[in-house]
């Protein structure tokens, strides 16, 4: 027998009633490891997304970030966000270079507050000789390890000392893991099986093309939310901005791309424009709206409301 499995746009979410008498006092803000942030969602760590000031802005306004792990200098990079009394919050694979930046932290004497595990398929015993290198190098970080699909997955993930999980795979907009391997879960199943299965918190990569589709993933159980495209067109996104035939577009591409990867091996990903949209503060701003009408559809004053909401299918 095969499963069916939903996507996001496969389902919606049933209204209760409103007990708050402006949208302005619904409260979006969300524990994460030991730092409250402004909203449960934030840039992936793409070098197509976020970049040093990328990483600083949302730092400054609040909200998470994750820099990414493509040629950065962590030290630097931990010693200015900390410096400036801001969240360190980086990125680690699992090769030998990761391994070095790992030394290199630590004789240096710093410890980032958030660390994430990176890599496509992180149920993989890989993944889980880094996870415990982490865990023992820097027992005060939050480790986040990502990604998995499943609520086995996910379990490992937790028994191996991850502090939260990051699920999604080949979900993506620029992913083309699905086409090339055929594996992928939809996202709605992914988030549900996964959230179901763990104590620890549960973010949703990939796959948002809706703002309410954050709402959609915090009723599955997510506690955050991981979005590449929605973050990708504005000025402060970290892709180039391309003129053609007298429009603006920016630059965004996976990280399994020939374009992150500098060869055409192994590649999972691919490069796609998206129109320019000028400065990110009016999608920061519209979120906020967005998710502050959600938690009032859902009949509370803050994101916990969403935990009891009903989710339905609609035939199409
Ligand atoms: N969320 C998603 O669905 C996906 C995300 N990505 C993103 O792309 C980037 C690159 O990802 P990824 O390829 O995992 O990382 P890397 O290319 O950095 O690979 C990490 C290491 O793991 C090994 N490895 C990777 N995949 C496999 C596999 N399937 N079986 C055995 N060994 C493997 C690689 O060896 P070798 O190359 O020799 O196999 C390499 O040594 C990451 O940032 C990741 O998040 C990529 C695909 C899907
Ligand atoms: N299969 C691939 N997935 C990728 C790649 N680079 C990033 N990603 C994943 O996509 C999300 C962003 O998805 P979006 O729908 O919000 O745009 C990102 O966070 C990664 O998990 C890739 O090269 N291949």
């Amino acid at each position: 027998m095969i499963k069916t499995e939903l996507n996001y746009g496969d389902v919606y979410l049933v209204p209760k009633k409103t007990i708050v008498d402006s949208r302005k006092d619904c409260d979006t803000s969300v524990a994460f490891g030991p730092r409250r942030f402004a909203m449960p969602v934030y840039p992936s760590n793409m070098k197509s997304v976020v970049n040093e000031e990328t990483c600083e802005l949302f730092a400054r306004q609040g909200w998470f970030y994750t820099m990414h792990r493509f040629n950065v200098d962590v030290v630097a990079f931990v010693r200015r966000m900390q410096s400036q009394g801001l969240v360190a919050s980086i990125s680690m694979g699992v090769n030998e270079d990761s391994y070095q930046q790992v030394a290199d932290l630590k004789a240096a004497g710093l410890t980032p507050e958030y660390i994430t595990l990176d890599i496509a398929n992180a149920w993989c015993v890989k993944a889980e000789r880094m996870i415990a290198h982490l865990k023992e190098a820097f027992p005060q970080s939050f480790l986040i390890g990502g990604n998995v699909a499943t609520a086995e997955a996910a379990r490992e993930l937790e028994a191996w000392g991850c502090d939260a999980i990051k699920a999604g795979i080949a979900g993506g907009r620029v992913c083309i893991t699905k086409n090339k391997t055929g594996f992928h879960r939809p996202m709605i199943s992914t988030v549900s099986d996964c959230a179901a299965a763990v104590k620890i918190p549960v973010i949703a990569d990939g796959g948002i093309v809706e703002h309410g589709d954050i709402a959609k993933a915090l009723v599955c159980g997510a506690t955050m939310v991981m979005a590449g495209s929605m973050f990708a067109g504005f000025d402060e996104s970290a892709g180039d901005l391309v003129e053609i035939g007298g429009k603006l577009y920016k630059e965004y591409f996976g990280s399994a791309s020939q374009f992150n990867k500098g060869a055409y091996v192994n590649v999972e990903g691919k490069k796609i424009l998206v129109e320019y949209k000028g400065a990110i503060g009016k999608l920061l701003a519209e979120l906020t709206e967005d998710l502050q009408s959600s938690v009032s559809y859902a009949g509370g004053r803050d994101l916990s409301a969403l935990r009891g909401v009903e989710m339905i299918t609609v035939p199409r």
